[in-house]
C-alpha cells in the first residue's frame, strides 16, 4: 500500500484498474479479503487526502453499471461509501463529542487505562495471532483490512476493556487513510458507545480468524514467529500440544507470547478446529455467500444480527 502511494499512482488510477479489471463485479464476495491489493477498492488514502471525490467514483460506477451491467458488488461499493458520508453527518451532528469517553451515549464504562496491555496490542504481542497479524500489518504498511480493523477495536475494547480512544488514536497516528470522521465514528460503534443501540456486540476473534483465514495464510504472513504452525492451528498456538508446539519451534511465552486473555466464547471454535475445518477463508467465498439481491443490504457489523460474530 505504502508502496502505490510512494509511487504517485493517483486514486483515479486506482479507480480505473478496479473498472477495467473487472473487481468491482465480484467485490461483494472478495470485500473481506485479508491479503493483497484487490479484495477491497484501496479507495480509502485518496479519499481521506481529497485525491479523488466520492461524486466522481458515484458517476463512474453509475457509468459502468450501465455499460456492463449492475450486480449485488457494484452496488456494495456504493454502500461502502454511504457508510463514509453516514459518519460524517454523525461528526457534523455531535461535534466534539465524538472524542468523549463516553461517546454520544453519555454512558459511563469503566475503561482501564493499562499501558502494558495497550503497548502488547500496538505491537502486536497480545498472543491472540488474528489480533497481533492485524496490528503488525497496520504497522508495517499504514492499512488494515476493514475485517481487521473490526476485530481489533473489538479485542482492544470488549476483551481487554481498554479506553477506546487509546486505540483510536494509535489507529489516528497511523493510517494512511485517516478520517477524522470515519475513525472515530466506527470506534465509537465499536466500543459499544455510538449509535448502536447494542452495547454488548462483540466479535469473537478466534472465530473471525478461522473464518476469514481458514487456512491461517494472513497469520503466518504477518506473524513469521508461527510459520511452523500448519493451516488453521496457527489461530490458537497455545491450544497445541507440547509436541507440537516443539516441532513448530515455538515456544510460548518467548518465541511468541501467550495470550493476554482467553475469552469463555473462543473454546468451541477452538475445539471445532482440532476435529478439523475448512480451509476455505468466507471473505474470498463465491456468491452462495452472497444474500439475494440487496435483501441484506448493510449486514455487517453495523446490524449484524448473529449472536455470535
Ligand atoms: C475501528 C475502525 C476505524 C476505521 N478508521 C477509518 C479511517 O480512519 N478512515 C477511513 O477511510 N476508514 C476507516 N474505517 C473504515 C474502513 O475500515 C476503511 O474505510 C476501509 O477498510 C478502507 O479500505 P478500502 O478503501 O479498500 O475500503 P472498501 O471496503 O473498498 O470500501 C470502499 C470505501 O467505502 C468507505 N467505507 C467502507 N467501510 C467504511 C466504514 N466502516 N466506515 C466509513 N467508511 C467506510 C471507505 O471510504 C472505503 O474506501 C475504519 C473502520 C473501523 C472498524
Amino acid at each position: 500500500m505504502k508502496d502505490i502511494l510512494a509511487g504517485g499512482m493517483s486514486g483515479i488510477k486506482v479507480f480505473c484498474s478496479l473498472l477495467t479489471q473487472n473487481l468491482v463485479a465480484s467485490y461483494k464476495e472478495t470485500r473481506n479479503g485479508l491479503i493483497g491489493m484487490d479484495y477491497s477498492t484501496k479507495f480509502a488514502p485518496w479519499l481521506a487526502l481529497g485525491c479523488i471525490s466520492p461524486r466522481y467514483i458515484y458517476e463512474q460506477l453509475r457509468k459502468y453499471e450501465k455499460e456492463r451491467g449492475a450486480n449485488d458488488s457494484t452496488y456494495w461499493v456504493l454502500f461502502e461509501l454511504l457508510w463514509r458520508d453516514y459518519f460524517r453527518f454523525v461528526a457534523l451532528k455531535h461535534g466534539r463529542r465524538i472524542f468523549s469517553v463516553r461517546g454520544l451515549q453519555s454512558k459511563e464504562v469503566p475503561w482501564k487505562k493499562d499501558l502494558q496491555l495497550f503497548d502488547c496490542w500496538k505491537e502486536g504481542k497480545t498472543g491472540v495471532p488474528f489480533v497481533d497479524a492485524n496490528m503488525r500489518e497496520l504497522a508495517a504498511t499504514g492499512f488494515m483490512s476493514n475485517r481487521g480493523r473490526q476485530n481489533v477495536a473489538s479485542f482492544l475494547t470488549k476483551d481487554l476493556g481498554l479506553d477506546w480512544r487509546m486505540g483510536a488514536e494509535w489507529f489516528e497516528h497511523l493510517l494512511v487513510d485517516y478520517d477524522v470522521c470515519s475513525n472515530y465514528g466506527n470506534w465509537l460503534y465499536s466500543a459499544g458507545v455510538g449509535n448502536d443501540p447494542r452495547d454488548k456486540r462483540k466479535f469473537n476473534v478466534i472465530k473471525q480468524g478461522l473464518d476469514y483465514d481458514g487456512n491461517g495464510d494472513f497469520v503466518r504472513l504477518w506473524l513469521p514467529e508461527l510459520q511452523g504452525i500448519a493451516g488453521a492451528d496457527a489461530h490458537a498456538p497455545w491450544a497445541l500440544s507440547s509436541t507440537a508446539l516443539r516441532q513448530a519451534g515455538i515456544i510460548l511465552g518467548q518465541t511468541y507470547p501467550q495470550p493476554l486473555v482467553r475469552a469463555p466464547e473462543w473454546t468451541r471454535h477452538i475445539n471445532q478446529r482440532l476435529q478439523g475445518r475448512s480451509p476455505h477463508p468466507r471473505g474470498r467465498r463465491g456468491p452462495a455467500d452472497a444474500p439475494a439481491q440487496h435483501k441484506d443490504r448493510g449486514i455487517d457489523f453495523y446490524f449484524s444480527r448473529k449472536k455470535d460474530e
